[in-house]
């Protein structure tokens, strides 16, 4: 289903554009091999429907049937993650491989609650989590934030709860943003407006997200932004479905974290030349390309651009913008920013020929 060649020239290109990602689950990183290492680590057995080898979960990762039945395997999985460290090398193991692909800064969700209610406390993640962070800064030079997921799937007292937990975390900033995932259509944004408000009231700095527009309709989108307030959209591609709203986030600049390969994987389309992309890149809806859960979907942050190029045959002028377009819809500082709108000039300058 390739149409364009993806040269070896393009795919250089591709890996040395500073790239910065909006929407992965750290969770969702979690490779079959670190699985079953961690399993092996924590004495936990796995249930005996989960794919009991690193060759069967790449099988059975292969033909999920639609978002859920990913979930239920996503939230097996995780339930090897005891210790402050396996946050820790876990999250290590995502910045590793994001700097080897050219990913500069990147914005990481994380589900508390799916740790919390195994009994694991949320300072345990969040340390663990942060302490990566820390050092893929210092090692790689590489900027990142955190944002904290509300599982969609449990009540919004639960989600409240959450927020108060994780009080210390946003207070001090090493947690950012607030993000709503887990199964969209049985849970519309409306479920959440309470935990939204109560967080931006306490701390107005905080970014807020949310995953609309995967499996649920356009709506979904209208109403994370109208009554969530919500700055920037988690998938978002049924937007296509509405003029008016297309209209609306190119206007205001909306960043809808696209990913492609989590699409075609959860079977939203067949094949990423379905996706709406050259769409939004022709209406000026903002967006970013990103691997969403690439330890189960096959591919990392690389995988997907150069996939979306293969099929949409961007020149390099369109690949610089796409680039420029996730650096505007970032969470960094304007000094961050400015560093990464000339790292990606230079690279630009350097393929010139691309154009
Ligand atoms: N693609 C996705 N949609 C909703 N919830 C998720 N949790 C992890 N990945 C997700
Ligand atoms: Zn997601």
């Amino acid at each position: 289903m390739a149409k364009y060649e993806c040269s070896e020239h393009m795919h250089s290109f591709l890996k040395e554009l500073p790239k910065c990602e909006h929407h992965v689950h750290l969770e969702g990183t979690l490779e079959p091999s670190l699985l079953f290492n961690l399993a092996k680590r924590n004495a936990i057995t796995l249930p005996t429907h989960f794919p009991p080898s690193v060759e069967a979960c790449n099988e059975r990762y292969n033909r999920f049937t639609d978002l859920q039945d990913f979930l239920d395997h996503y939230y097996i999985g995780m339930s090897v993650l005891i210790k402050e460290a396996d946050f820790y090398d876990l999250a290590m193991e995502y910045f590793t491989k994001a700097h080897s692909d050219g990913c500069l800064h990147s914005e990481v969700f994380f589900d508390p609650q799916g740790h919390v209610e195994r009994g694991i406390s949320i300072d345990t993640v969040v340390e663990g989590f942060d302490r990566a962070c820390k050092e893929a800064n210092t090692r790689f030079g590489t900027t990142n934030k955190l944002i904290m997921c509300l599982l969609r799937h449990l009540p919004a007292s639960s989600g409240l709860q959450t927020i108060n937990d994780a009080h210390k975390y946003y207070e001090s900033g090493i947690i950012h943003g607030l993000g709503l995932d887990s199964s969209e259509k049985p849970f519309p944004p409306h479920l959440f407006t309470d935990c939204y408000q109560t967080l931006k009231t306490k701390f107005p700095q905080v970014g807020l997200t949310a995953h609309a527009g995967e499996e649920g309709d356009h709506t979904f989108v209208t109403n994370s932004l109208d009554l969530l307030n919500v700055t920037r959209i988690d998938h978002g591609v049924n937007s296509q479905h509405s003029d008016e709203l297309m209209e609306r986030l190119a206007a205001n600049r909306t960043l809808l974290s696209l990913c492609p390969l989590s699409n075609v994987k959860l079977q939203v389309v067949k094949d990423v030349s379905e996706l709406p992309i050259d769409k939004f890149f022709n209406n000026n809806v903002p967006f970013s390309i990103n691997s969403d859960d690439p330890a189960y979907f096959g591919g990392y942050i690389l995988d997907n651009y150069i996939t979306v190029h293969t099929r949409f045959g961007f020149n390099g002028l369109q690949w610089k913008q796409i680039a420029l377009n996730g650096i505007n819809g970032s969470w960094c500082d304007e000094d961050r920013k400015t560093e990464l709108r000339n790292l990606v000039d230079a690279v630009h300058t350097k393929y010139k020929d691309l154009i």
